[in-house]
């Protein structure tokens, strides 16, 4: 009795040259990216459960990505079986993991308090430097006890230029990170993108 939320992981989104600018605007900012946090009971703070880097300013790519993100909504919604939501804010952050980061399991949306606009889908954009210097780091989808089928965890491999989308709602996890002695430009970057309901 488990099943997996439907997903969708595209290899190859951006254009090759795009890929390779976006990852090199990351890396040029490797001194503004900061401990990354969690949200519990409306506060953010450091914690063991999330390790890695986080950076906000996403500069020209900011709209770049989202656009790219927008024009795939419909079919999203369609291979993640959603029903119909007004489509609201596009959040967009870096994300940089190094050697030991990994983020627990975890859902992306607010359970504990009432939300007006919740993330409804999440969908991460992957890159790094080829070939991949870093070990681990899978993306694991975490079944739910529900149905009759038994399906199991599913791990899905960071590559670059692959986008991953599932609902916000789908319980997931960060594995370690295994990269002793690796260069900040050869880390693991994922872009996070949530779509909220409007
Ligand atoms: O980097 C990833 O694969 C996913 C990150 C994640 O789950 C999150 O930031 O909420
Ligand atoms: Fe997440």
């Amino acid at each position: 009795m488990a099943r997996l939320f439907p997903h969708m992981h595209l290899q190859n989104f951006f254009s090759d040259e795009l890929n390779a600018e976006i990852l090199a605007y990351a890396v040029d900012k490797q001194l503004d990216f900061k401990p990354s946090v969690v949200y519990s009971k409306g506060t953010q703070h450091v914690s063991d459960s999330r390790i890695s880097l986080t950076l906000h300013d996403c500069g020209i790519y900011k709209n770049i990505i989202q656009e790219g993100i927008s024009k795939l909504i419909p079919e999203m919604i369609t291979a993640l079986k959603l029903s119909r939501f007004n489509i609201g804010e596009i959040e967009v952050q870096f994300a940089a993991h190094g050697d030991g980061a990994l983020f627990t399991a975890h859902i992306d949306t607010a359970v504990h308090e009432k939300t007006e606009n919740p993330r409804v889908i999440s969908a991460v954009y992957y890159l790094h430097s080829i070939p991949r210097k870093f070990e681990g780091g899978n993306l694991r989808l975490h079944t739910i006890p529900i149905g009759e089928e038994d399906e199991k965890p599913k791990d899905i491999s960071p590559d670059n230029n692959s986008l991953l989308v599932f609902p916000s709602f789908a319980p997931h996890e960060v594995l370690p990170v295994i990269a002793p002695g690796v260069d900040f430009k050869d880390w693991r970057f994922a872009v996070n993108c949530w779509i909220h309901k409007a």
